[in-house]
């Protein structure tokens, strides 16, 4: 007999192995036609007014020849059906590499299309869903890093500028909003070097992209996409955790082999912090399939980071050995500061809080300083506290380069007794803030770091509360002291 099966749309994964068991797939709907078909998807987009790579139709040699010229090479040829994870891909780097690239795909018959090469910096992705009254939400703009063609790496939230995660996500609300359906569509962009976001292509179904939402969103993209389809109120789509970076186990061999490195990674993973381990059961273990993922979620992105080169010590992730990475960076003018500074330093360490000591002078040492203050955000730093003597300039400059929160440490230097540093710190122009201690005062100045971070942390805030009533106790025995004995015993014990 015959089947009819109706769906709303399909992902090209489905239709492949619906294929391969002999099943008809020709699709009814205009809708399913443009998701199935990746050059009319791309003229659907484009009509929409959607930013995406250049591209054309290709029927014949000349027709790629033709393209080349309009578009340059690299040239990027694509299967317009059945392409994903790099199948159905084909880079000609030159005219005379065209043949043997069509040949690659399986020839013209196949249905092919040109597109310009898009010189991407990154390459970053949003799961946008979209309930059965139209309702749209996003998720936070995350980064995927591939390896040969196949997604490798998950990071989220994308460390990009935020104007590059709200222009990322407006076109890829609008490019869901141009399709019919309801469920969960995953986005795929490119962000080229002079900051546009280009569409590659919209995955209608949830995507590895989204797999981190299990562990790091309030709604993981699978309950998102069951209250979608069931017409339920779309959930929070928001992070619950500050970073998250997913990787992919792939298959590193075939057979049993690959099963014993996979089952390796699972147990080094098992010993990480914050890492969730997620393991398919596929049957059949082959190389590059992908067989599982492992989540890791953390406080920061540096965090994170720094679980996942441990994880993967000896694996090729461009990352640093692992070792606890500072939230917070004491920096100083001099070495002449330090016998002040470090009560910061003792305040972060009787509160747990991994921090660095480090020596910068904004005259001294000013590019130094520029490359310390602009790399902090990224090496996982949530603040500074900067302390300096004189004309103290290093607060307010590193304040100046960075978003994170600065607190300036002013130490008195012999002539002015400090009046010149605490000036030189407190009397920043509007717009660049740096919260000034009292002159020689770095314990507050790790107290008040203790409680900005404790604001995200609830275990340091707890932590900070307690330090408060230890405080209150000890005045209060002082107190009753003194009460006790008078003040000539108190001070001549
Ligand atoms: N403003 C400034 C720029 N570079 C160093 N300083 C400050 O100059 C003071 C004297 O430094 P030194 O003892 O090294 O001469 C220190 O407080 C130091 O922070």
């Amino acid at each position: 007999g015959v089947l009819t099966v109706e769906i709303e749309h399909v992902d090209v994964s489905t239709m492949e192995r619906l294929e391969q068991q002999g099943v008809d797939c020709q699709p009814k709907a205009s809708t399913i036609r443009i998701i199935q078909d990746k050059y009319l998807q791309k003229v659907h987009f484009s009509r929409h007014g959607i930013p995406l790579p250049d591209f054309m139709q290709i029927d014949d040699l000349e027709g790629a020849k033709r393209a080349g010229d309009l578009f340059g090479y690299p040239l990027m040829i694509k299967s317009r059906r059945l392409a994903y994870d790099g199948r159905g891909n084909a880079v000609a780097k030159s005219e005379e590499e065209l043949s043997s690239a069509v040949t690659s795909l399986g020839g013209f018959g196949r249905g092919l299309y040109v597109e310009k090469w898009a010189p991407f910096v990154k390459e970053l992705a949003v799961i946008v869903v979209r309930g059965r009254d139209n309702a749209i939400v996003c998720y936070p703009v995350v980064e995927t890093i591939h390896k040969e063609s196949i997604c490798h790496i998950v990071k989220a939230p994308a460390v990009v500028p935020w104007k590059i995660r709200q222009l990322a996500s407006d076109v890829a609300h609008k490019a869901v909003s141009s399709l019919e359906g309801a469920g969960v569509f995953a986005v795929e962009l490119f962000l080229t070097s002079d900051g546009q976001i280009l569409l590659n292509e919209v995955a209608p179904r949830p995507h590895n992209s989204g797999h981190h939402t299990i562990e790091s969103c309030y709604t993981s993209q699978y309950e998102q996409h069951l209250r979608a389809v069931l017409g339920l109120p779309l959930g929070d789509p928001s992070m619950k955790t500050p970073a998250a970076m997913m990787y992919n186990l792939l298959g590193e061999d075939e057979g049993d082999q690959g099963f014993h490195l996979a089952h390796q990674m699972i147990a080094k993973a098992l010993t990480i912090p914050g890492a969730n381990v997620h393991w398919y059961d596929k049957p059949e273990m082959r190389k590059q399939r992908k067989m599982g993922h492992v989540t890791i979620v953390g406080p920061s992105m540096g965090v994170v980071e720094a679980r996942m080169n441990s994880m993967l010590v000896g694996r090729g992730y461009d990352g640093q050995p692992a070792s606890v990475p500072p939230r917070i960076g004491i920096i100083m003018g001099s070495d002449s500061d330090l016998p002040v500074m470090k009560d910061a330093s003792k305040i972060l360490t009787m509160f747990g809080v991994p921090h660095e000591v480090r020596i910068v002078s904004a005259h001294r040492t000013p590019e130094l300083m520029c490359s310390y203050a602009a790399s902090a955000r990224d090496r996982g730093l949530q603040l500074i506290i900067a302390g300096a003597g004189g004309a103290a300039h290093l607060p307010g400059m590193v304040a100046s380069l960075t978003p994170l929160p600065v607190i300036g440490v002013p130490v008195r230097s012999s002539s002015l007794d400090g009046m010149d540093s605490l000036l030189s710190i407190v009397q920043m122009p509007r717009g660049v803030p740096v919260a000034t201690v009292a002159i020689n005062n770095a314990t507050n100045a790790g107290l008040l770091a203790v409680r900005i971070l404790g604001a995200g942390d609830p275990d340091l805030l707890a932590r900070m509360s307690q330090y408060q009533e230890d405080t209150r106790e000890e005045v209060l025995r002082k107190a009753e002291k003194l009460q006790s004995q008078g003040w000539e015993s108190y001070l001549n014990p």
